[in-house]
């Protein structure tokens, strides 16, 4: 992209599931409280950025046709915000190479600008400390932050307060995908409906968790596996049942909606059960596309630094 003399950064960052997502009562800001467990895995997106003479967002890959271009993507919010806090009014261009699932419950537009953030503040060289980059990614929305990290992590708040999580070895994972997507307000008040007047307690990790990550225990974890927004997401789609039915029928030891769907994730016991289930489900149509990822990985990284000035 660009002339070969231009200063660009680019920066990979992975999508999430959600191990374990509990919600709490609606806030008064129109968040919910949450208690979550972020898992990044590695299905990636890769944001450039680079000077340009005009402020320009271009998304390629097979979900491209999925996002906005220009302001309206989350990324150019994410290098707007970053250059007006660092008193910058050099234009940017960002390019996405899309591979996250769009409006699929696996933060892939929280990625993208956490890319964005990563990459326009090497570019710019801006000072920013990690404190500073946390503070400028809540702003952009709740799951950015943890886009930044990777990993394994706590989330509380409205998600964007974050705490690391010991884990051990890596987990195999399948995603099935779904072209039709789910908005996360609608997701989250979905929830609330089917809630009705029911009072709703503050949430709190679940038991056992913490336990299973640590000791890389497979079957544990698939035991543990929850997601409040479960219900929500299959009450909008009820193929979703379908889908995680199917999972669990062909061999996966745990099957969730990703955080608001409808992407739906299953745990694997290796990486060849997983390679296995990938090619049952999509003999069996149970989804629009089937791909397989391991996690944890890295949150976002620098992957290409050419700086000219
Ligand atoms: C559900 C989760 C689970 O990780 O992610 P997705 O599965 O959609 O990716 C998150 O809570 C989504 O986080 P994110 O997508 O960053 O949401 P935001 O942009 O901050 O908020 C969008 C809207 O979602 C609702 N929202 C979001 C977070 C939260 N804790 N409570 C909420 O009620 C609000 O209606 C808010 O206006
Ligand atoms: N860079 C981006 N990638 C994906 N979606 C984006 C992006 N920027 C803005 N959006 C908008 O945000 C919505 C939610 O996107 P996404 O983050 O993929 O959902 P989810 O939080 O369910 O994973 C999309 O429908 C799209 O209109």
């Amino acid at each position: 992209m660009g002339s070969s003399l231009s200063s660009q950064v680019t920066v990979k960052v992975p999508a999430k599931v959600n191990l374990e997502l509990r919600v709490g009562p609606l806030r008064d800001d129109g968040f919910h409280a949450i208690s979550t467990v972020f898992h990044a895995v590695d299905l990636c997106d890769e944001v450039t950025v680079r000077s340009d003479r005009d402020w320009s967002c271009q998304t390629t890959g097979p979900f491209s046709d999925k996002v906005p271009n220009g302001d309206d993507n989350l990324a150019m919010t994410a290098v707007r915000l970053l250059a007006r806090r660092a008193g910058i009014e050099e234009p940017l261009a960002v390019e996405i190479a899309k591979s996250i699932p769009v409006a699929g419950g696996m933060a892939g537009g929280s990625a993208d600008a956490a890319g964005a953030l990563l990459a326009a503040d090497a570019l710019l060289q801006t000072g920013f400390n990690k404190r500073e980059l946390h503070s400028l990614a809540s702003e952009l929305g709740s799951d950015v932050p943890f886009a930044l990290y990777g990993g394994t992590a706590i989330g509380s708040g409205r998600g964007e307060q974050l705490a690391p999580v010991l884990t051990k070895g890596s987990f195999e994972w399948v995603f099935a995908l779904h072209h039709e997507g789910l908005s996360t307000p609608a997701v989250y008040a979905e929830c609330d409906r089917l809630r009705g007047d029911d009072p709703v307690d503050e949430p709190v990790p679940g038991e056992g968790l913490m336990t299973a990550l640590r000791a890389g225990d497979v079957d544990a974890l698939a035991r543990r596996l929850h997601n409040d927004l479960q219900d929500a997401a299959c009450s909008l789609l009820p193929r979703l049942w379908d889908t995680l039915d199917a999972g669990i029928d062909a061999g996966a030891l745990g099957a969730i909606v990703s955080g608001s769907g409808p992407t739906v994730a299953f745990l694997c016991a290796d990486r060849s059960e997983a390679l296995d289930l990938m090619v049952t489900l999509t003999a069996g149509k149970v989804a629009d596309v089937v791909v397989s990822a391991s996690g944890p990985v890295h949150g976002a990284h620098v992957i290409h630094d050419v700086r000219r000035r």
